[in-house]
């Protein structure tokens, strides 16, 4: 399978190498070494790319030019504006020891939507969300459209099927997804056989710190655990295991929004210090996924009115949502404490 051009602008970025999106050329500011910044901006001109949310931890919505932050902010390149500085304009992990920057310029984009791809690229490959707007070509090169579509319409291959044993459901499928857009790859766990009403279903996101390392800091693993005894309770139904890391900010920027909040700000503020929306994902994928397994309607094991809804956009209909709560800890309380009061999860 040859990869997608989304795909390969996702490695090109990771690997430091510039990408074309639209009529820009963009750098990650996180993984651009200085070699390729002197190559490829040898006069030290190309301006910073932020999102609006890390343009408003900086304080840059005060800007006349800046507007409202709704979009992304161009920085204007000044000389003290160095490779170094730019990472801390875009690291918060910076914001709490160094001391203050500026006197920093910076306008609105003109062209909001190539923006938002960027950003969008950016976060798919993982990365911060900050990028230096070089002017010269790039070998990888990426519509707007195909970066939005592959995020917003999704689409999926089913990759093969297999039996997989688990603890205490020795019937249970694993049925491999292949993302055609992204790459990514995501896994369903189908357990026993329905048909006839509607399955339960679960839409899990991963967490790597919760599902494998038993972090107390989210209720991710025990969730996880009990979904799979109640879709086994329940006579059978399908465990989406969905790769969207962090509310789909990736494992690295997650494990940054942790050393947020070990500075006292809540998970939802973290996320927006370090520059993405509160939650990243969308269920697109998962509707499609549920679909390529025959499932057209479902009992929804959530919390999350988002997931319900995201389905029901994306053509999956909910006929039932099933409260998922498990008890708290002392870890956790204040995390699932903000998620009802901040994110309008339901009791
Ligand atoms: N960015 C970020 N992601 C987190 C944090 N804690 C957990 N996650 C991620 O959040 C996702 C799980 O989301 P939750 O909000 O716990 O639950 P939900 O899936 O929205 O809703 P339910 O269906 O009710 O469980 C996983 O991808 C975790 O990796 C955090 O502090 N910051
Ligand atoms: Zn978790």
């Amino acid at each position: 399978m040859t990869a997608s051009p989304v795909e390969r602008a996702v490695a090109a970025l990771r690997a430091g190498r510039p990408v074309a999106v639209g009529s820009a050329t963009i750098l990650s500011v996180e993984t651009a070494t200085g070699a390729i910044l002197d190559l490829l901006d040898p006069q030290a001109k190309a301006p910073l790319l932020l999102s609006g949310e890390r343009a408003a931890a900086l304080g840059l919505g005060n800007l006349r030019e800046v507007g409202d932050l709704k979009h992304a902010v161009q920085v204007h390149r000044a000389p003290w504006l160095d490779r170094e500085t730019a990472r801390s304009l875009a690291d918060p992990s910076r914001d709490f020891d160094r001391g203050p920057i500026g006197p920093l310029g910076a306008e609105a984009v003109r062209c909001p939507g190539e923006a938002e791809a960027i950003l969008t690229l950016l976060r798919l490959a993982g990365v911060l969300p900050a990028a230096w707007l070089v002017g010269v070509e790039a070998e990888a090169k990426v519509g707007v459209e195909a970066i939005m579509a592959a995020v917003h319409a999704p689409q999926v291959q089913l990759v093969t099927r297999a039996k997989l044993p688990v603890e205490g459901l020795e019937g249970t499928q694993i049925v491999a997804f292949r993302d055609t857009g992204t790459g990514e790859e995501h896994v369903a766990l189908v357990v026993g056989a329905f048909g006839g009403r509607p399955p339960l279903v679960r839409l899990h996101s991963e967490c790597l710190t919760g599902d494998v390392f038993g972090s107390l800091k989210c209720d991710c693993g025990p969730q996880l655990k009990e979904a799979l005894r109640l879709i086994g309770a329940a006579g059978g139904g399908v465990l989406l295991y969905l790769r969207q890391e962090g509310r789909g900010i990736g494992l690295a920027n997650k494990l940054r929004a942790y050393a947020l909040q070990d500075r006292g700000l809540d998970t939802i503020e973290a996320n927006l210090r370090l520059g993405f929306a509160d939650d990243e994902r969308g269920y697109g994928v998962a509707a499609a996924m549920l679909r390529a397994l025959g499932v057209d309607s479902a009992r929804l094991l959530t919390n999350n009115p988002n997931k319900v809804a995201g389905l029901e956009a994306a053509g999956v209909h909910v006929v039932e949502r099933v409260a998922h709560h498990m008890p708290t800890n002392p870890h956790n309380a204040d995390y699932i404490a903000t998620k009802k009061a901040k994110s309008g999860h339901l009791d």
